[in-house]
């Protein structure tokens, strides 16, 4: 099966609850979670996380931004920019309400098949990719910058995959795209000490690619990196960069549901539900 065919394929039973109505937001229209705009002057889409305070990962965020997604990919748009409408945050990760205290099974299974969704969408983009991170990226926010094929970032910033401290292991098509980003031996220095890593920590390793002061600058060097392929055919790029990603792409669509059911498992044992617990009390406990 070629590339572009297995990524709009799914299993049924992964269809099956991506399809489904079920968990629809009640406030979806009155809210909008991801916002679009395009770039005049260069043709560039930007799309801004837009969950206040801090762009936690619901379940009704990542259906919205598959939508917008898939918009992008019909437009065939020059290229995106992925940026956050919160002040200092990029996004603060996995909405922790989705797992814990003991989520819903349903509800979970779903979650978790539309973060997945999210990466698949996000990693295998034909068009270019940017992340401009305009605020702590942690955890499930530094996901979606590592699934981009650029990044920039302001200063006095943090970054990084601090999982393994909360006792969470991060899944391998995590694991593996930061693989992509960063040499093997530091992507596991990077996880299982869980550090997260200032702005300069993250350019000095190479986890980004770019540092700016202000969204002026991050839009002149997206612009940079946009116009490298203004002379390279779009469709051969957009395969290019799916030949180089296909394997672990590949790999999760044919292993969706056991990677849902295996996270599931894994936060619904009572140590993990303590722990992450313990770690939400103690950052609504830091503002005390
Ligand atoms: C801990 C479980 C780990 C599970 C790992 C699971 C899977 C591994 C595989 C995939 C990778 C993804 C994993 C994840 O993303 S898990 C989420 C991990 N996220 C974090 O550890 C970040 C936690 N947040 C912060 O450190 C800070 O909030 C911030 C981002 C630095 C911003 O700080 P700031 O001072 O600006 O804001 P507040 O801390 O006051 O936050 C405002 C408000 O939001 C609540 N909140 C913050 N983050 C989350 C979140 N991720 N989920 C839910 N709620 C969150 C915070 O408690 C405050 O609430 P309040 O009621 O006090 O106003």
């Amino acid at each position: 099966m070629n590339f572009s065919r297995l990524l709009k394929t799914t299993s049924a039973l992964t269809s099956r609850w991506l399809c489904s109505g079920r968990f629809q937001s009640t406030s979806a229209a009155a809210q909008k979670l991801v916002d679009v705009s395009v770039d005049s002057k260069t043709g560039v889409s930007i799309v801004s996380l837009n969950r206040k305070p801090v762009n936690s990962l619901s379940l009704e965020l990542f259906k919205e931004f598959c939508g917008v997604m898939d918009d992008l990919e019909s437009e065939k748009v020059r290229g995106m920019i992925l940026k956050s409408s919160c002040d200092n945050v990029f996004s603060s990760g996995l909405d922790i309400t989705e797992l814990y205290p003991h989520p819903d099974e349903d509800r979970f299974h779903a979650f978790w098949l539309w973060f997945q969704e999210t990466w698949i969408k996000l990693y295998g983009s034909s068009f270019p990719t940017v992340a401009f991170i305009n605020g702590h990226a942690p955890a499930g926010g530094c996901v979606l910058a590592i699934s981009c094929e650029y990044r920039i970032m302001l200063p006095y910033y943090k970054i990084g995959l601090n999982e393994a401290p909360v006792g969470i292991v991060a899944p391998d098509w995590v694991v593996n795209s930061l693989k992509s980003v960063l040499a093997s031996r530091k992507a596991e220095q990077l996880l299982t000490s869980g550090r997260l890593l200032d702005t300069q920590e993250a350019f000095d390793i190479g986890l980004i690619d770019k540092i700016v002061n202000n969204e002026e600058e991050a839009l002149a060097r997206s612009e940079e990196f946009f116009s490298t392929f203004d002379n390279v055919p779009k469709l051969a790029r957009a395969l290019t960069k799916q030949q180089v990603r296909k394997n672990e792409i590949s790999k999760l669509i044919k292993n969706r549901s056991n990677d849902a059911k295996l996270f599931l498992n894994h936060i619904l044992r009572p140590e993990t539900q303590k722990i992450i617990g313990s770690y939400f009390k103690s950052l609504k406990d830091r503002k005390k």
